[in-house]
């Protein structure tokens, strides 16, 4: 019998849904009465990611990598992060990468000598920013544009998510779009990543991919590197202004690719967590007992105008 333990790798731009998935498919694995384990990797300082999952799943079963991508900063803690999730006896792994790794590199991280034989790709999933796809040339950096083209390709399964975002109409241009990219992948259209995830669980028990031929059929993208691709994070204030804050987030535009964090908002009890993708900024009122904070991330992001701007905002409510 063949014991390797299946992973899912769950791929896609900053804020396309990676996460919105990850929480639907750990509660969808309970259901069915299997045990999922999770890595999540977070481009930024702080596990925003993993503290939003954290309701569904056992915090053993979660290892974080943060403040870099596991496609090649933090490389070398894939395995270590993977042995230990392998110690919990899983039915199946879910990694959430960064919203910019470059899948080849994931691969190669996971391909390594010590757990190649305890493991198998199951199913390499990209999530795909519908409104995004189709405004981008929003994207500043040619690398960024390459990162989503290899996502595209690298896909077994491609979920073109918010579509409540665009115009019906525009979905033969994404389609177009991804098969200039990718031609066998299965497209399916959601909102909030809900779809059936029998396309998912199917590839579970199915165990014939391994993690070095994945890239066999392309290899021409290469390794990408992110010079201008900046993380900020800054203690949050707790009585931020929505509407002030909301107009401060937008005059970071175009630089400003992802926003996330927890943050106490003015006249209001408790604490939210921020998500903010282009120019949709929403405030979540969450269950959340630790430090505030707000990560940034962008290109050619100026620090100083962001801690200047949060500053400010904080002075004009005091
Ligand atoms: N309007 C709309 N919003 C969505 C949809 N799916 C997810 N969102 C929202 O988009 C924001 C980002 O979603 P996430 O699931 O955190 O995206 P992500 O890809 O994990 O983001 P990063 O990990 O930062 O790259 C959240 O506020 C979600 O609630 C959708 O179909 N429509």
């Amino acid at each position: 019998m063949d014991a390797r333990v299946p992973v899912i790798v769950i791929n896609g731009f900053l804020g396309s849904g990676k996460t919105t998935l990850l929480k639907s498919l750990i509660k969808e694995t309970k259901e069915k009465g299997l045990k999922a384990s999770v890595l999540i990797n977070e481009f930024g300082k702080n596990d925003t990611d993993g503290q939003i999952v954290s309701p569904e799943i056992n915090s053993k079963d979660i290892e974080t990598i943060v403040d870099g991508c596991i496609c090649c900063t933090k490389k070398s803690e894939v395995v270590y992060s993977l042995e230990k999730l392998l110690r919990k006896s899983p039915d199946v792994i879910f990694v959430e990468s960064t919203g910019v790794a470059n899948p080849e590199e994931i691969v190669d991280a996971f391909s390594n000598r010590e757990i190649i034989s305890k493991l198998f790709l199951s199913k390499m999933v990209t999530m795909i920013d519908a409104q995004q796809l189709l405004e981008q040339n929003i994207l500043l950096d040619k690398k960024l544009q390459n990162t989503v083209e290899t996502q595209m390709i690298a896909a077994d399964l491609l979920i073109v998510n918010k579509i409540d975002l665009i115009d019906k109409t525009s979905k033969p241009e994404i389609i177009t779009d991804i098969r200039e990219n990718n031609e066998r992948g299965k497209i399916i259209f959601t909102t909030y990543s809900t779809f059936d995830y029998k396309y998912i669980f199917e590839s579970v028990t199915n165990k014939t991919k391994s993690l070095t031929s994945l890239f066999d059929r392309d290899s021409q993208h290469g390794n990408l590197s992110y010079t201008s691709l900046a993380t900020i994070t800054l203690p949050a204030p707790n009585n931020l202004n929505e509407e002030k804050f909301k107009s401060f987030l937008l005059s970071l535009h175009p630089n400003l690719l992802r926003a996330k964090g927890y943050v106490g908002l003015q006249d209001k009890n408790g604490l939210f967590l921020l998500q903010h993708v282009k120019n949709n900024t929403v405030f979540q009122k969450v269950e959340y007992h630790k430090e505030t904070y707000l990560t940034f991330i962008g290109i050619d992001l100026d620090a100083k105008q962001i801690y200047e701007g949060i500053n400010s905002l904080q002075n004009q409510n005091s």
